[in-house]
């Protein structure tokens, strides 16, 4: 008896997303689908309208023309509580932590979203607010457990080096448990092992969680290696879309992006 695997799902589907600002085209028509359980990259030059696309997906910006499919539902636009609540996370390109504050006290910020207490049951710790506290602080240790970050846990975050900064940014996002992980430039600023070091870690939340990944990345070689599609924007337009090889191979890419054959 012969056994057929399931094709993959997309988790994610844009259709057609038009974005811009006071009448300049940030994004036209871009369309393409996430299948669930992968790692895509999005790349292209400075200004191609990567930052933007991400922020469609979580639902800060609302496209002016499309669609995007979630999960099961089909929208105009997303928005950032349902994105949130559906398990939508993300990493910004500069980091946005709360500096003065440790890193388990940040990270503990991302498992905020999934308490049952009701916020004077936080204020006066009864009911089922205890509960609530345990779970957060045993989710926040495990990811603090993960990522390798236990020798930092009590350090305040604006007295660490940029690339950790950067890892406790993937760790808060991690608390929240997302079902698709958004990473802006999660390797911005580091150097070769430090990025080896963060391509490991986002593989392993990948493999471990079964998280969807769309990661925005400058650098060709970890994105080649990292990914198992990539999508490419040139001026807001979409110019290929494919595994790392198809796009590699793509001539359009090669001319306006990649610039010689890798
Ligand atoms: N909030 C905004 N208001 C006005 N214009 C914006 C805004 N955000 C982005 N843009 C413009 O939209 C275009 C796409 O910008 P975006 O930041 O999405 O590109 P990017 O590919 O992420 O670039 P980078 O690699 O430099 O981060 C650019 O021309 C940018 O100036």
């Amino acid at each position: 008896m012969s056994t057929t695997l399931a094709a993959p799902q997309p988790l994610l589907a844009l259709d057609g997303i038009s974005l811009s600002f006071k009448g300049v085209k940030a994004i036209t028509n871009i369309s393409f689908a996430v299948n669930e359980g992968e790692i895509c990259a999005l790349i292209g030059p400075n200004g191609a309208g990567k930052s933007s696309l991400l922020n469609v997906i979580n639902g800060v910006y609302k496209p002016d023309e499309g669609s995007i499919r979630y999960q099961d539902a089909v929208r105009r636009a997303m928005h950032p509580q349902w994105a949130a609540r559906r398990g939508v996370a993300r990493t910004f390109q500069n980091i946005a932590l709360f500096k003065g504050m440790s890193v388990l006290d940040n990270v503990l910020t991302g498992t905020n979203l999934k308490v049952k207490s009701s916020w004077l049951e936080q204020v006066f710790n009864v009911g089922r607010a205890p509960a609530d506290a345990l779970a957060q602080r045993q989710k926040a240790e495990r990811v603090i457990a993960f990522l390798k970050l236990q020798p930092w846990r009590n350090s305040i975050v604006g007295s660490l080096p940029y690339g950790l900064q950067k890892r406790v940014e993937l760790a808060r996002a991690l608390a929240a448990e997302p079902q698709l992980l958004l990473l802006d430039e999660p390797m911005a600023g580091m150097n070769a092992d430090e990025k080896a070091e963060m391509s490991r870690f986002i593989r392993e939340t990948n493999r471990e969680f079964g998280t969807t990944i769309v990661l925005i990345e400058h650098d060709i070689g970890v994105v080649m290696t990292l990914s198992d599609h990539v999508v490419v924007l040139d001026y807001g337009k979409k110019i290929g879309d494919g595994t790392p090889d198809e796009v590699r191979a793509n001539p359009e890419v090669i001319t306006a992006y990649l610039g010689t054959k890798h």
